[in-house]
């Protein structure tokens, strides 16, 4: 099954330290929400940040660090320090600090490395620091999306952390951990809080796959694997119950699903309802936060995914890479307006994307896509 290939090793470090840090951010977002302010920093660019973000990147960075080589770890990832190292920043830091820690000591029920001692602030801050590669067309690099849809994370709703490896320009492997994505299909368009609240009246049970999920491919392979999240004290077992996933089969546009980011400000949703209407879709779009728009591709329960951002806006390699690589190797496609392959070679940017990303459960359904939005492009107000 999975374990095989080229990328073997790397793959199960992945997943693992996937599976790792979703408890980690399980653990902020449950405090997020009950708490009432305070927990949620502005960027320069004014995205919000959370903890969870730094904590994540450090995390992840200390344990590829340790099992493959501080020197051998290329990492393109999406925080730095700046808002971290202000002077009024103190208390931040120190619930970095200990959430690193934390999330650390459990690393061995993942079949993780733990450090012999908590790690010192100093360090800390230079495993986020040591995130900062530019990626590249030659050579391996990891990229990391700590918390992709972090508006999603701080209304408590969907979010995904995204790790994929890069070789020389190809994506070769991506993992997708989508803690709050539901079982059932019909679920993702239900408001998440109150499927939060139901869920909490009884402890989740793996079996059934209430919530949480990590998804995960291998270029090449033409498999695409689901595991549930463990919860408690349970350890990760491989292959944890893994699930092979598959993109839908429906062609028939009238039957699609196509689902788009939330945020406006994020993609053009009135070209999107141009494009489905003159592909003739018919259902409501699904406006989910996050990559888990590429999950739910890959896991059959949407059939299109539609990006128009604003002309200007640079789409980063990290907002993608994993979902590319899943979606492609669980049997769908992932291209540009123009139907081009997306560019992972060019550093940190999608250089060269025409208009926007488009990815669909078939070559049928890229087809009419593809058509529609030549169609509705010069009535649009990009
Ligand atoms: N003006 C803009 N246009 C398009 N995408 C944007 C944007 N500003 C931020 N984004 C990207 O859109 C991602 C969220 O996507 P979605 O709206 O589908 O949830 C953000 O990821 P982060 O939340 O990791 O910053 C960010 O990378
Ligand atoms: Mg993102």
């Amino acid at each position: 099954m999975e374990g095989e290939g080229k990328y073997a090793r790397e793959l199960d470090v992945a997943v693992r330290v996937v599976h790792m840090v979703c408890a980690l951010c399980q653990r902020v977002q449950d405090g997020l929400v009950s708490a009432s302010s305070g927990q949620v920093t502005s960027k320069d660019d004014d995205s919000p940040v959370t903890i969870a973000d730094w904590s994540v990147q450090a995390t992840v960075r200390w344990i590829l660090s340790d099992i493959f080589g501080d020197h051998n770890v290329s990492i393109v990832a999406e925080e730095d320090v700046q808002a971290l190292s202000k002077p009024d920043s103190t208390d931040l830091l120190a619930a970095v600090v200990n959430t690193v820690n934390e999330c650390l000591a459990e690393a061995p029920r993942y079949g993780l490395p733990t450090p012999d001692t908590p790690l010192e602030t100093f360090q800390i801050l230079e495993a986020i620091e040591g995130c900062n590669s530019s990626g590249g067309p030659t050579g391996r690099h990891w990229v990391l999306d700590p918390i992709d849809g972090t508006l999603g994370f701080v209304r408590g709703d969907q979010y995904a952390v995204a790790l994929a490896l890069i070789e020389d320009g190809k994506v070769m492997i991506g993992v997708l951990g989508c803690p709050n994505y539901p079982m059932k299909k019909e679920l993702l368009n239900y408001p998440y809080r109150c499927h939060l609240a139901l869920s909490k009246l009884s402890q989740p049970d793996p079996d059934t796959w209430e919530t949480g999920c990590i998804i995960y491919a291998m270029r090449g392979s033409g498999k695409a694997w689901m595991q549930p999240l463990i919860y408690g004290d349970m350890k990760l077992e491989w292959p944890n119950s893994a699930r092979e996933i598959h993109v839908s089969g429906i062609v028939d546009p009238a039957l699609a699903t196509f689902c788009e980011s939330v945020e406006r400000t994020n993609t053009n949703h009135s070209l999107t309802a141009g494009v489905a209407h003159s592909m003739g879709l018919r259902k409501q779009p699904l406006r989910v936060y996050s990559m888990v728009k590429y999950a739910a591709i890959a896991r059959g329960d949407a059939e299109i995914f539609m990006k128009f951002a604003r002309s200007g806006y640079k789409e980063k390699i990290w907002d993608h890479a994993a979902g590319v690589v899943i979606v492609e190797e669980a049997g769908g496609v992932v291209t540009d307006a123009g139907g081009r392959s997306l560019d992972f070679s060019r550093g940190v940017y999608l250089e060269g994307l025409d208009r926007g990303i488009v990815a669909c459960s078939g070559p049928i359904l890229l087809e009419k896509l593809i058509g529609a939005v030549y169609a509705s492009w010069d009535s649009s107000n990009l």
